[in-house]
């Protein structure tokens, strides 16, 4: 079965485009691009029309390449104390020059729509609400509209940034998996896959899970967002993984359009929050 989150993502902005109609709500969402990297440009450009999709309001503001952090975090401020805006997203990664740690940190977490800062990575750990990264909130959206079954499975991850791999691994503990997280040191990757019912791989290498790795029946999640010859491919060899694994997501079509749907769920919740903090 192919785990279609491109449809998925599409029916969660229309029902998002009616709260946002029901509930009155004035959501707006600011974006900052540091740089001139073409992939984060397109990225970006993909939030604002899906924005545009739901009836958010969306601006983005652009920096040079040389920006300092303390420049940085002057926008930041200026956009914490802006009433009008209530969701800030710092598209990553930064330039290397800039402390993206003391960015994150700098964005009022009522504001933070990714989930990243210190304080809502604390909720994440300790299972009280807030906004959750957005990746791994599409992923368990994704999951649960299947009907997979997470509760005692054993599911693997593959890689452990604190934008995907942690916080998905969080999530699916939180949803009472047995949880592994694999690395570039884990030594014997394939004897580790192939005991998952889920695997989850957010590595950021075309081609690494092959069909050797994983077990028939297997869920398979492709974080992945690789340009191979020009061509946009997951993590996973689909061709020759799909046949075995139960369920699959292709790339693209996968875990990108839910994340991106994630994003404008956050931003609605924040505006929805604007009178008092996340409980
Ligand atoms: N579709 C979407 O919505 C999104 C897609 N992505 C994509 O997902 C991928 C991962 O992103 P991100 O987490 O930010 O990337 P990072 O580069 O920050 O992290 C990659 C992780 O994978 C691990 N890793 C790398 N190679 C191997 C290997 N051969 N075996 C085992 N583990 C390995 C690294 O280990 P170590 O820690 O030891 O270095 C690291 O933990 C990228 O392709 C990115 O473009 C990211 C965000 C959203
Ligand atoms: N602060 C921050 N938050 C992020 O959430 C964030 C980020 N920085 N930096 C980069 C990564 C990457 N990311 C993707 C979003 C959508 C698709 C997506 O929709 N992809 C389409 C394909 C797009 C294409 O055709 O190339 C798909 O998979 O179907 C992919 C990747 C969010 N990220």
């Amino acid at each position: 079965m192919i785990l279609d989150g491109k449809g998925l993502a599409a029916r969660r902005l229309e029902l998002l485009k009616e709260d946002i109609i029901e509930g009155g709500l004035t959501p707006t969402l600011a974006t900052v691009l540091v740089g001139d990297d073409p992939a984060s440009h397109m990225y970006v450009r993909m939030k604002h029309r899906a924005c545009e999709q739901v009836g958010i309001s969306s601006v983005n503001i652009s920096l040079p390449e040389d920006t300092t952090t303390n420049t940085m975090l002057d926008r930041i401020h200026q956009l914490n104390e802006d009433s009008d805006i209530d969701g800030i997203l710092v598209q990553l990664p930064l330039p290397a020059s800039i402390d993206t740690q003391a960015v994150l940190s700098a964005i009022r977490p009522e504001k933070d729509v990714d989930g990243f800062h210190p304080l809502n990575m604390g909720r994440l750990v300790t299972g009280l609400e807030g906004p959750r990264p957005c990746t791994p909130k599409g992923i368990m959206t994704l999951l649960q509209e299947y009907h997979i079954p997470i509760a005692g499975k054993r599911a693997v991850v593959v890689g452990r940034s604190v934008d995907v791999g942690r916080p998905i691994a969080l999530l699916l503990l939180h949803a009472h998996a047995t949880v592994t997280i694999c690395h570039s040191k884990t030594e014997d990757l394939p004897s580790i896959t192939k005991q998952a019912d889920i695997l989850v791989s957010a590595a950021g290498k075309a081609g690494i899970i092959t069909r050797d790795m994983v077990k028939p029946g297997v869920t398979v999640i492709d974080v992945g967002t690789n340009q191979v010859n020009g061509k946009l491919c997951g993590d996973v060899a689909f061709s020759e993984v799909e046949p075995v694994a139960g369920a699959i997501t292709p790339v693209p079509g996968g875990v990108g359009p839910m994340t991106i749907a994630s994003l404008m769920e956050n931003t609605v919740n924040s505006a929805r929050n604007r009178c008092g903090p996340f409980m």
